[in-house]
């Protein structure tokens, strides 16, 4: 009967990440990036960007090498001046194929040919250009010409919790949907600014921002509390609700705007206290209709914005030592990448806990929040579902 019949519920089956090849370590970045801007004469603002790599909590980052690149379009390394040609012409390549690498990990394990996926869901704020990132992408990985793509262009950090509402969506109202949701950012090249004794937030981001890319596909399953995927493998969690929520009159706290010298970015001071403030509400209105009013009983994956943001998050929300290390970790191994940070995160996350004998893939608790924030403020909340980990090792 009609009624009988169970709604399928959204879930990840596999994830799969990937960074470019040059590591750049955070305790030699300052003397690097101002040797490539040409800026040894602002030596104050050197000791400031050291001060702030030194209390970023960030060990590393993966970016291009932008050495050679500021070399070749040395406009690049000027505040101001116009590059976005030469940044473009290089996004518009490099994008689709720093995210083809994600894709291909994901759909590995997987084990399914990519030809069975039915939905793409592509995510960038690094490149713009037509035909999109989305068809480059599908085009490298063998996806079928019937595949039914959706680009989410220039949302920023929060844009992967949109993805996985997006595909949330799709997998519960088309049959036999299997969704390919891929985050891909090149923040060390769009983003890249020159040091300016007027704009300290270009200091914060040359320390905080890194390249990364991340995929997972989402399938529909059987509900009602035991996780049955619907092709054979195991998953790794259920999304159980997504919302997003605009953060009335923050409009200024963070921005950018893509120019004529790159995309400018504005982040202002205020923004760990603007998310902090409101982060509670965000998780009562997502998790009162699901009986959880603990934050301990959660476990987390949090978007990577910055050391103070995590901070704030976890003062405000009094969780424990521990809640956020898989954001913790993934700051340290690869700054703030935008929006696959939190499909990162996830991945950390479900390691972490295989790794120490958890019972499930959420730190060994049942329930967990993705959190996803950026321009506007907007905030991702996504209510996760884990699966038991003895099950997923059969
Ligand atoms: C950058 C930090 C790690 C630095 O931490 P510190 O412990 O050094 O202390 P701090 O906060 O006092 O900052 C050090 C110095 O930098 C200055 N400073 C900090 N943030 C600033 C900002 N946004 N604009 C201008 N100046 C800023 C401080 O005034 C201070 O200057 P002085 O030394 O002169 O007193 C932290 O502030 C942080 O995590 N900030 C959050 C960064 C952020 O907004 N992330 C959101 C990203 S948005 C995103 O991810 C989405 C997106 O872009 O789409």
């Amino acid at each position: 009967m009609e009624s009988e019949r169970r709604k399928k519920v959204a879930l990840i089956q596999a994830i799969g990440t990937a960074n470019p090849p040059t590591c750049y370590l955070q305790a030699d970045y300052p003397e690097l990036y101002f040797e490539i801007t040409k800026s040894q004469h602002l030596p104050h603002l050197k000791d400031k960007l050291k001060r702030i790599c030194v209390n970023s909590k960030i060990k590393k980052r993966y970016m291009l090498p932008m050495e050679e690149i500021v070399e070749k379009n040395p406009n690049i390394r000027t505040y101001g001046a116009p590059s976005l040609d030469a940044r473009q012409d290089i996004l518009v390549e490099e994008v689709p194929k720093l995210a083809m690498e994600a894709a291909m990990k994901a759909i590995e394990e997987w084990g399914e040919p990519a030809a069975s996926i039915t939905h793409l869901v592509f995510c960038t704020s690094s490149e713009i250009s037509a035909p999109s990132a989305d068809r480059r992408l599908a085009k490298l990985i063998g996806l079928k010409p019937s595949v039914q793509k959706f680009i989410i262009y220039q949302q920023g950090c929060y844009a992967g919790g949109t993805a996985l509402r997006l595909a949330k969506d799709v997998v519960e109202n088309n049959e036999d949907a299997h969704v390919l949701v891929v985050c891909c950012e090149i923040y060390s090249l769009c983003r890249f600014q020159g040091p300016s004794e007027t704009r300290m937030d270009i200091l914060v981001g040359a320390a905080l921002m890194g390249d990364g890319a991340a995929a997972v596909i989402i399938s529909g399953g059987n509900g009602g509390g035991n996780s049955e995927p619907s092709r054979g493998q195991l998953p790794l969690f259920e999304i159980v609700s997504a919302t997003q929520t605009e953060i009335l009159n923050t409009e200024d706290v963070i921005g950018f705007v893509t120019c004529e010298a790159g995309v400018r970015v504005s982040w202002n001071k205020a923004a760990p206290k603007v998310v902090a403030e409101n982060i509670e509400q965000c998780l009562a209105e997502t998790f009162a209709p699901l009986g959880v009013e603990n934050w301990n009983e959660l476990f987390y994956a949090v978007h990577t914005g910055g050391a103070a943001i995590l901070r704030g998050m976890q003062e405000k929300l009094g969780l424990a030592e521990g809640k956020l290390d898989a954001s913790w970790s993934v700051l340290s191994e690869y700054g703030n990448m935008g929006s696959p940070c939190v499909l990162f995160v996830l991945d950390a996350l479900r390691k972490k806990s295989m790794g120490e004998g958890r019972s499930t893939t959420g730190d060994g608790l049942e329930m967990g929040v993705l959190v996803g924030f950026g321009p506007g403020l907007t905030v991702e909340t996504v209510a996760l579902k884990s699966v038991p980990l003895k099950a997923t090792k059969k």
